[in-house]
């Protein structure tokens, strides 16, 4: 019997009997759950598509043919068939494979991806290219016998909530020549029961009763031969268009074959052969279970195994976390400001959970909103909403703020609407890889004209900001705060106007001068305050008068900044964001704007796409510890190098 271990490559599985698919599942599910034991990554969504990608690699042929898997954390169980086996266990970790597809790694990936709904665009795209090739070898100008290269997108019926999706299918399904195969991965499931009608539609096509009947019937009368043979095969009036007529795939023009049992490799080959040998777009839905095969996986309602830290495989028990996280302390002030404020709502893009809001959730059902994986569409409902005398909050993770960018300033921004955002996860995310960095929200946001942006050092600090933004009533507002525990609450030395000054090290006092060495007001930015602590000490044991001061509201900042920054020979920012527009550039144009004369360095994120590693690893690496953040502003104020700032590039930048 061959093991997953004789899988270079796909073409391997290609001999396997139908009697050796269902071990190598099974090893298949085993490995994924030993290794995600130990480190954390996506599980259920995995588990889900183990049949599914066995399926897909016997039916093409990759690399020829192009494979993307939207959204990515699905890519396991590709992975490991695709020659990765053997580096498997260094998966998301520091020089080791990517939780996502990723094309440094393999001639499979073709993709790189993390943020959803994005494979049928770059599909469409791949077969408009595809039919340009088959164009150039019909009239002569490409030699050679031409022979298609299939372009296939695996995509959840999660993403499929997204815009962009439906946007591809406009265009795909415009084209009934031009061959793209859609695989709709539907386990009823994205971070909770997708949201929607499209969910209903998808739920109605996999569970009508007449449908189920009519299955059965298929395989017993048909000989065995499921009903998606007979879709495209069969009488054109036949069993399949009867029950399918207002399938809503058909309807656009596309072919539907479905649904077909996602854990049955022959029925989703059969099904993706005739798929692939139509000609035209074709949606093959695919019912799974997401946690297949583990039973802590499977019916798992709150989601914990879609993307879980370390657990305990026994007992699918998680690992416990030290203390209490900045979701944790933001889900339960949601939850007392709704008591006190029957105006505030909550919106999620598909991630109740994860941004904190279930609890938020439990006790206003009728006050939260899940709109699916639509980032865009949140916040311009949350305008809507806002519209309508109600103080939306909109719960996202920053990297997907990104997409929501023209909705923040064109919807909310330029009609002064009272909508806060809050932005999970930002700052350096780590293993999640490059796509996944809260690091644009600084930056991005900055250009909003009447955002209003907090940036939380503390919970206490998150508890109190929060509030503020809800009591903003004449504009936007937005909140970010990073992955993790929360750590100790840092309490203040002195309020200067909206600024806390957090402590004054060294020989230096209010008025800053004093220090040996010289003088530097640390601004701290969020949760970089603690580091910024460790490092006034640390600057202060070398003669540096060091005042640290957290600015709370990073936008607009408070202008008193400028009294305290005169009083310094330097000022360095910490920000745990992109540091090119971020808040040291803020900083730095309060201060120019105001004529006052200090030299200005950032300490954040360098403008490239990180690698995948721990959080504290990539802090390490971009030189955001205390140790090398004292080290690199000791020499910014001895006037030698300089440091924070950004490599000249010879080239177009790359990737770590
Ligand atoms: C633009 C964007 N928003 C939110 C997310 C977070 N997210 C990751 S997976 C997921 C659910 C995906 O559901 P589905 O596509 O059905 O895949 P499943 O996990 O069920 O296999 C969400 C919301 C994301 N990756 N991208
Ligand atoms: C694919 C995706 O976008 C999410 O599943 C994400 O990886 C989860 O991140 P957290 O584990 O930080 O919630
Ligand atoms: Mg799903």
């Amino acid at each position: 019997m061959p093991s997953l271990d004789a899988i270079d490559h796909p073409r391997d599985l290609k001999d396997l009997t139908p009697d050796e698919l269902a071990p190598l599942a099974a090893e298949l599910r085993e490995v994924l759950i030993g290794t995600v034991a130990g480190r954390g990554g996506h599980l259920g969504p995995n588990l889900g598509v183990v049949e599914l990608t066995i399926a897909l690699h016997r039916v093409f042929d990759s690399p020829a043919d192009r494979i993307l898997f939207d959204t990515g954390h699905q890519a396991y169980v590709h992975k490991l068939l695709t020659g990765r086996r053997a580096a498997f266990d260094g998966l998301r970790r520091r020089g080791g494979l990517s939780g996502y597809p990723s094309r440094a790694e393999s001639e499979h990936d073709v993709i790189e991806n993390s943020h959803a709904s994005t494979a049928l665009s770059y599909a469409d795209g791949l077969a408009k290219a595809e039919a340009r090739r088959a164009a150039a070898h019909r009239d002569g100008t490409a030699p050679g016998a031409y022979r298609r290269r299939n372009v296939v997108a695996l995509i959840g019926d999660g993403a499929l909530t997204g815009g962009m999706a439906w946007e591809a299918l406009n265009n795909i399904a415009a084209a009934p020549d031009r061959p793209v195969v859609i695989v709709v991965n539907d386990n009823g499931r994205s971070y909770a029961p997708t949201a929607g009608a499209l969910a209903r539609h998808l739920a109605a096509l996999r569970t009508a009763p007449r449908y189920e009947r009519a299955l059965e019937f298929g395989k017993r009368a048909l000989g065995g031969l499921p009903p998606v043979y007979r879709l495209l095969h069969g009488v054109k009036r036949g069993l399949a268009d009867m029950v399918l007529s207002r399938a809503m795939f058909t309807d656009l023009g596309l072919k539907y074959i479905g649904p077909v049992d996602g854990h049955d490799v022959q029925d989703v080959e059969r099904a993706l052969r005739q798929a692939r040998d139509f000609g035209g777009p074709v949606v093959v839905h695919c019912v799974t279970v997401k946690g297949r095969g583990y039973a802590p996986a499977e019916g798992d309602d709150d989601e914990r195994m879609h993307s879980p830290g370390p657990f305990d495989v026994a007992t699918g028990a998680l690992l416990p976390k030290a203390g209490p996280s900045w979701t944790g302390v933001f889900s339960e002030e949601l939850v007392k400001a709704g008591a006190e404020r029957p105006d505030v709502v909550a919106i999620t893009a598909a991630m109740p959970g994860p941004t904190g809001l279930s609890a938020f959730a439990a006790a206003h059902p009728d006050r939260t909103y899940d709109v699916g994986i639509a980032e865009q569409h949140a916040v311009a409902s949350a305008a809507g909403l806002a519209m309508g005398g109600l103080h939306p909050v909109v719960a996202i993770y920053s990297t997907f703020v990104n997409r929501a960018f023209d909705q923040v300033l064109m919807d909310v921004a330029l009609h002064r609407l009272p909508v806060t955002l809050v932005l999970d996860r930002a700052g350096v995310t780590g293993d999640d890889g490059a796509s996944h960095n809260g690091m644009w929200d600084l930056s991005i946001l900055q250009v909003v004209p009447g955002l209003r942006i907090a940036a939380p050092r503390d919970a206490a600090r998150l508890r109190a900001l929060l509030g503020e933004a809800l009591d903003v009533a004449d504009g936007p507002t937005a909140v970010r705060f990073p992955k993790g525990p929360a750590g100790e609450d840092v309490e203040a030395v002195e309020r200067i106007g909206g600024l806390d000054v957090l402590a004054r090290e060294g020989a230096g006092d209010a008025g800053g001068a004093g220090g040996a060495a010289g003088s530097v007001l640390l601004v701290a930015v969020g949760a970089m305050a603690a580091t910024c602590l460790e490092t006034a000490r640390a600057m202060a044991a070398g003669g540096v008068a060091t005042t640290v001061v957290d600015p709370r509201w990073v936008k607009p900042l408070d202008d008193r900044l400028r009294g305290l920054a005169a009083a310094h020979d330097l000022v360095a920012v910490v920000e745990d964001s992109g540091r090119v527009g971020g808040a040291g550039d803020a900083v730095a144009r309060l201060l120019r704007d105001g004529g006052v004369d200090v030299p200005v360095r950032t300490f954040g994120i360098p403008q490239r796409f990180l690698g995948h590693a721990r959080r504290p690893q990539i802090l390490d690496e971009i030189g955001l510890t205390p140790a090398a953040l004292a080290d690199a502003i000791g020499a910014a104020l001895a006037g030698r190098g300089t440091e924070g700032a950004e490599p000249a590039l010879s080239g177009p930048g790359r990737h770590s």
